[in-house]
């Protein structure tokens, strides 16, 4: 039976969260800590995913060689691990938390070249997966050597299955999927992301939700537009609103976007409508950002925040 939500993962991470009192560029620095998370962006939605309590399973590539936490992932959430392994290592992708400043710094490697073949064997289990009415979850960038088109191309082949798909991506595969005939039912880009496919800046709420408009105009029934502490804009081709994130105190904002993302992918399951499902998404983003890590605190505290947040509409 296919599973109600399946996500791909071509270039997962292993997340090196360093600790800094203030990050000082080009200076010694002296961390308080660090801690290594199985990570990257489709393993992240399938970890907050099944914290929430759905059935999920997991397909991409994972090095053989450090694929220990990964396992210990979908062990310990009841993940269908699904990932083929390829010669070598995973990327390690550092975060550098400067609690002084209150940000974080990524510095994400660009991953291994996988083998030529394993690109059709790491999708068998996508497509085998994949069914009527699943949420299919296509998120993060490409290792070396993968064409720009394989999410556009994954988009229509999924679709034809019955899946309703969800693409997180940015730059060159972004723009393939949103020029590509079949478009997703969502697409979730940050500001810097669509301003980089737009090709200028979008400043104002206005210039992004005109552009946020004129997808959904083109088919793609949910655009949600991430802005960090300013929330995100959730637009259909019928309304527009906006959520704003509670007043909490944040822990690590890395995953935040993925947890959005998860957010959506069970909304789009429910078929909830366009206010709901935005407060839904900006608590599952809100709930782990108070944690490192992949993961939600769970299904009661999630919809707890979600209670409380308002979602405006917007002109
Ligand atoms: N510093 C923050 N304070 C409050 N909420 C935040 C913060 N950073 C992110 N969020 C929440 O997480 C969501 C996704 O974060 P964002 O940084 O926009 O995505 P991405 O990680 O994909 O760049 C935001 O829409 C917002 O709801
Ligand atoms: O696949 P990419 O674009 O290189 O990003 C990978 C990185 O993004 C993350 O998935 C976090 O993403 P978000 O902060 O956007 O949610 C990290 O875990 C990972 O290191």
């Amino acid at each position: 039976m296919a599973a109600p939500f399946v996500t791909l993962s071509l270039n997962p991470a292993i997340d090196q969260t360093v600790e800094l009192e203030a990050l000082l560029p080009g200076a010694v620095n002296l961390a308080r800590g660090a801690v290594r998370h199985a990570a990257g962006k489709g393993i992240n939605v399938a970890a907050c995913l099944a914290d929430w309590g759905a059935k999920v399973t997991a397909t991409g590539l994972l090095g053989e060689a450090n694929d220990a936490p990964f396992r210990a992932l979908f062990a310990g959430r009841g993940i269908t691990d699904c990932c083929l392994r390829i010669p070598g290592e995973t990327r390690t992708n550092i975060k550098l938390l400067d609690r002084a400043a209150g940000a974080t710094t990524d510095i994400n490697l660009p991953g291994t070249a996988p083998p030529a073949e394993a690109l059709d064997a790491a999708l068998a289990p996508l497509h085998a997966a994949t069914g009527p009415g699943t949420v299919a979850v296509l998120a993060g960038s490409l290792p070396p050597g993968l064409p720009a088109e394989t999410y556009a191309e994954l988009v229509a082949l999924l679709t034809e299955q019955g899946a309703r798909v969800v693409v997180d991506a940015s730059r060159a595969p972004l723009a393939a999927v949103l020029g590509a005939p079949v478009l997703p039912q969502a697409v979730k880009p940050n500001r810097h992301e669509l301003e980089g496919w737009a090709g200028q800046p979008l400043a104002e709420r206005e210039a992004l939700l005109a552009t946020a408009q004129a997808l959904a105009a083109r088919g793609i029934a949910l655009v949600a537009v991430s802005l960090g502490a300013e929330g995100a804009l959730f637009v259909t081709k019928d309304g527009a609103v906006q959520v704003r994130p509670p007043a909490i105190a944040v822990t690590s904002s890395v995953g935040a976007g993925d947890a959005m993302v998860a957010g959506i992918a069970a909304g789009l399951a429910e078929n909830l409508p366009l206010e709901a499902l935005a407060r839904r998404a900006a608590a599952f983003s809100a709930a782990k950002l108070q944690r490192t890590g992949a993961g939600l605190p769970g299904r009661a505290a999630v919809e707890e925040i979600a209670a409380g947040l308002t979602a405006e509409p917007l002109a």
